[in-house]
């Protein structure tokens, strides 16, 4: 272990490749539906029923697009959970070395936390807000996230830090390509305000405002959707972008202990299944003498929403796999896209219709 980072072996994946999607010996699944076959001619008129009133193809406005043949088939993710501190100069030399060795253990790409340059309160975000599109000292975390990217030939979701722009202040997370250039830029969209007496109280909204696209980045190890930690309650973004041909969804997150609990897994594994591909999440190390008390366990779920990999909450850095073959076959198991019913609801991405054609 080169850097003192904690390094947890992944835990199993629940179901293999090779393991059946369903259990088969209970319950109703192969039981028969009918005592008696139907004759042909009912059999015929039900099915053109199903099909005529299903319209799976209308329950994604615009049509959902493929899922485009990605750039790799499998790939290592390096999920880097950082302890978070007031000193940002150590919070950046820290993230450095956490992906140098990412990179060293064959990450090709790297995740870095929500706000992993300031501490996460609304007192900071103003004196630890970069400027992203100045240049040389006005942006050193952004900085040293190109370098790194462009160094190592990999490519960096770098997380989160708050941006200035102007007088507005955002939650943005910058994705870097394996040249260091810019490749896209995730406006934190849902700010996370919350109320409840006696545990938790915070509002985003005193300081930050609210991103206006979703986003979703062209990288050399896939299309990802990009969401900030509460952005993952809103499937809404996850689905749109799965119906953009999505297949892997980051969100660098910082749960808290009040919510995390209950919520981080089960948020992620809810994202996954609901669209069939891999989510990422990566969180602050937990430092329980911080005003705000990061949940950690950074996780890597597959498509079915099995958890491959988790931290617990120090800091760490697992490295795992993410095979693509495992999205195209457990959507070859369970193909949700032709039964959804268009004929019941519909989502409509707002942005992609107004533009045609994205
Ligand atoms: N930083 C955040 O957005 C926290 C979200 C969170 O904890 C939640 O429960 O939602």
């Amino acid at each position: 272990m080169r850097s003192g980072f904690a390094i947890r072996p992944s835990s199993a994946p629940l179901l293999t490749a090779d393991q059946p999607l369903l259990r088969r010996s209970r319950g109703t699944i192969n039981r028969p539906i009918r005592a008696t076959t139907p004759s042909p001619c009912l059999r015929l008129t039900t099915a053109l029923a199903v099909r005529s009133d299903f319209q799976p193809d209308e329950a994604r406005v615009p049509a959902a697009l493929q899922l485009p043949v990605p750039p790799v088939s499998n790939f290592k993710i390096a999920l880097c959970q950082l302890l978070v501190t007031p000193d940002k100069e150590r919070n950046i030399a820290r993230a450095r070395k956490a992906i140098e060795e990412a990179a060293g253990r064959g990450a090709q790409l790297v995740l870095l936390p929500e706000i992993w340059n300031s501490p996460y309160s609304n007192d900071n975000f103003p004196v630890y807000a970069e400027d992203i599109e100045g240049v040389g000292d006005a942006a050193p975390s952004f900085s040293m996230l190109s370098e790194a990217a462009r160094s190592l030939q990999i490519t960096i979701i770098g997380g989160s830090i708050p941006e200035r722009s102007g007088d507005r202040l955002y939650n943005t997370c910058c994705v870097f390509g394996t040249d260091g250039k810019l490749l896209g830029k995730h406006r934190k969209i849902h700010l996370f305000d919350i109320d409840i007496p006696g545990e938790i109280s915070f509002k985003e909204s005193n300081t930050l405002t609210a991103g206006k696209d979703a986003t979703i980045v062209d990288t050399d190890v896939g299309h990802i959707g990009i969401g900030i930690c509460h952005d993952i309650r809103f499937p809404e973004l996850a689905m749109l972008y799965a119906a953009r041909g999505a297949h892997l969804l980051c969100y660098p997150g910082a749960f808290n202990i009040t919510t995390g609990s209950l919520l981080w897994e089960l948020m992620q594994r809810a994202r996954a299944a609901d669209n069939q591909l891999f989510v990422a999440t990566c969180s602050p190390a937990r430092d329980t003498g911080a005003c705000y008390i990061a949940w950690g366990h950074s996780t890597l779920v597959g498509p079915i929403g099995e958890v491959i990999a988790m931290a617990d909450h120090e800091e760490a850095i697992i490295v795992e796999e993410v095979n693509y073959s495992l999205t195209e076959l457990r959507r070859s198991h369970l193909p949700l896209e032709q039964q959804r019913r268009g004929d019941l609801y519909r989502l409509v991405d707002v942005h992609r219709l107004n533009s045609r054609g994205l």
